[in-house]
């Protein structure tokens, strides 16, 4: 659950990453704008230089509970040019951070009478792909709305990621369309494992807040759901296991079948034609 006060956030993450330790994890991760209410009017009031506050939490959490840390996201400023960027801060279990990731793809929506969100009215695009080396295996880093685009995963697991992690922020008009089913197309395009990681949905919303849809999730290299939960404030846990990988590429082999000399100018089509 994300409240108002980045104290009290950044002491539940606490809480959180060392209950999660406690029961075997040891690649951690927290959802999207994890130190702030999600909104655009929040974004510069909560925007931290790295390092600041919340990073040196993050820092000192991974540090305490010997866990690989995805800290989700927080609001960046970068004093280089003063732009803000959604960035995810990651961790190895020294506290060293090792990878960020500005989210490459702004949440720019107009669902008619639903849902309008325009991060680039505040925010600047990431311009890379962020892949974390582990012990456990390559890491692929992305942030929510960047899983609409399967560019980013692809190229992670064809650099040999064996997992993209996205720490998002769906909401309650595409969250039950898209959630689970954009999980399931990234990990089934890839045969890698997908985790997602959402903020717990307001309990007594009032006018104007961002009502996350949650249900934080894993999925496995075959497409399927294996951890899963609903709006309210969870964990949730699965081994990834290379084995599994091994197994579906063997079994259905399209990662090895790619036929890139048919479609090898699909990044230079810059539009859709008719
Ligand atoms: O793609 C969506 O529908 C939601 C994306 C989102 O909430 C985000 O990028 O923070």
């Amino acid at each position: 659950m994300v409240g108002a006060n980045k104290a009290e956030n950044l002491l539940r993450a606490r809480t959180k990453v060392l209950e999660a330790k406690d029961k075997g994890a040891n690649v951690v991760v927290l959802p999207e704008c994890f130190n702030s209410p999600y909104g655009v009017k929040f974004f510069p009031d909560y925007a931290e230089v790295i390092p600041g506050e919340s990073t040196n939490a993050l820092s000192a959490i991974a540090k305490d509970a010997r866990v690989w840390l995805i800290g989700g996201s927080i609001p960046e400023r970068d004093p280089s040019n003063s732009r803000l960027y959604n960035t995810c801060t990651v961790y190895n279990p020294t506290g060293t951070l090792v990878a960020t990731h500005r989210k490459v793809h702004l949440f720019d929506i107009d669902v008619p009478g639903k849902i309008r969100f325009k991060e680039s009215e505040v925010l600047t695009g990431g311009d890379k792909c962020t892949i974390v080396d582990t012990e456990y295996g390559k890491i692929g880093v992305a942030i929510c709305y960047d899983i609409r685009f399967p560019e980013l995963a692809m190229v992670a697991a064809r650099r040999g990621a064996v997992a993209m992690i996205y720490p998002g922020a769906f909401n309650t008009v595409t969250g039950p369309l898209h959630w689970e089913l954009l999980q399931r197309a990234r990990a089934v395009d890839n045969q890698i494992y997908v985790a997602c990681c959402s903020p717990a949905r307001v309990q007594e919303p009032k006018e104007g807040d961002y009502l996350a849809w949650g249900h934080s999730t894993v999925v496995n290299p075959s497409g399927a759901v294996v951890a899963t939960t609903d709006e309210a404030e969870a964990t949730v846990y699965h081994d990834i296991d290379p084995a599994e990988i091994a197994h579906w590429r063997s079994s259905i082999p399209v990662v090895s079948q790619r036929r890139f000399d048919v479609y090898d100018d699909v990044s230079k089509v810059l539009v859709y034609e008719n």
